[in-house]
């Protein structure tokens, strides 16, 4: 196992909504540079998961440790100052702006009086999206002239600009065709090098093959087990997932 301390830590985490139980005794470690993917048939809880993770949804129980600080998590905004970023499947970016200002989108640069330091915003989005090798146009480009890749791509830089410690990924490929979805996998692994942990959900167990280096799987809200993706194969996981041997 890896020897740096992980970047989140869920322990016994419980979540129901009334009479419905979406999650129970979920226990998980993320490490820095880990990709760790999240599988389960609808309803599995995963989004619930996610919520839970990212401060929209306080647990019924159970703790969160993030790099030994366990926290409660009462909104977005408090996971987002512990280093924590979500890439929503509805990408939460504003199509008639550049993405230079999308990526600091609420949390834009100023300088000493108050105004907009566009300089600084256009080039940290310059370097950053050649470092993970999204490519578009240039930072003034408008989002809604961009395609379905290009915005993920974007929502992705703008998550590595802001995350310290771990970015969860919500079905990141899944409006996106198929050269696009090997360009967006291409810079999910680049992430790995940065040494934040990313928690990916996905419905294509290719791309949790291909990306992943452990698989945690939900079924009705129980955590069926977690495997190290080396040490399994689709079978196991479909079996997992579907609870039919
Ligand atoms: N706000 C809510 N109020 C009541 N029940 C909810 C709420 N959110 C989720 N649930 C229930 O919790 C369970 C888990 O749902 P969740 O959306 O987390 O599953 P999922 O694995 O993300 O599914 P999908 O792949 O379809 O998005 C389901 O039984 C769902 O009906």
């Amino acid at each position: 196992m890896n020897a740096s301390a992980p970047v989140l830590e869920l322990k016994d985490i419980k979540k129901n909504f009334d009479a419905v139980v979406a999650i129970e005794n979920f226990s998980l470690e993320i490490y820095p540079g880990e990709i760790v993917a999240l599988v389960g048939d609808n309803g599995a809880g995963k989004s619930t998961l996610i919520k839970i993770i990212s401060g929209v949804y306080a647990p019924s129980s159970g703790t969160i440790t993030i790099e030994g600080d366990t926290v409660a998590m009462s909104s977005a905004t408090m996971a987002r100052s512990h280093g924590i970023e979500v890439v929503y499947q509805d990408l939460a970016l504003a199509d008639q702006q550049t993405v230079y200002m999308n990526m600091f989108l609420g949390r834009e640069l100023t300088n000493g009086i108050g105004l907009l330091d566009r300089k600084t915003m256009i080039a940290e989005t310059e370097k950053l999206v050649q470092e993970l090798d999204v490519r578009i146009p240039s930072a003034h480009a408008t989002i809604k002239d961009l395609s379905g890749g290009q915005r993920q791509g974007v929502a992705i830089a703008r998550a590595t600009r802001w995350a310290k410690k771990l970015i969860l990924l919500d079905e990141p490929t899944a409006a996106l065709g198929v050269a696009e979805t090997a360009k967006v996998e291409a810079i999910v692994q680049s992430l790995k090098s940065r040494n934040i942990g990313v928690l990916i959900i996905s419905h294509s167990l290719d791309q949790v093959f291909k990306l992943s280096d452990r698989i945690c799987v939900l079924r009705r809200g129980k955590q069926i087990g977690i495997r190290k993706t080396s040490e399994t194969d689709k079978n196991e996981i479909v079996s997992m997932i579907t609870g039919v041997q």
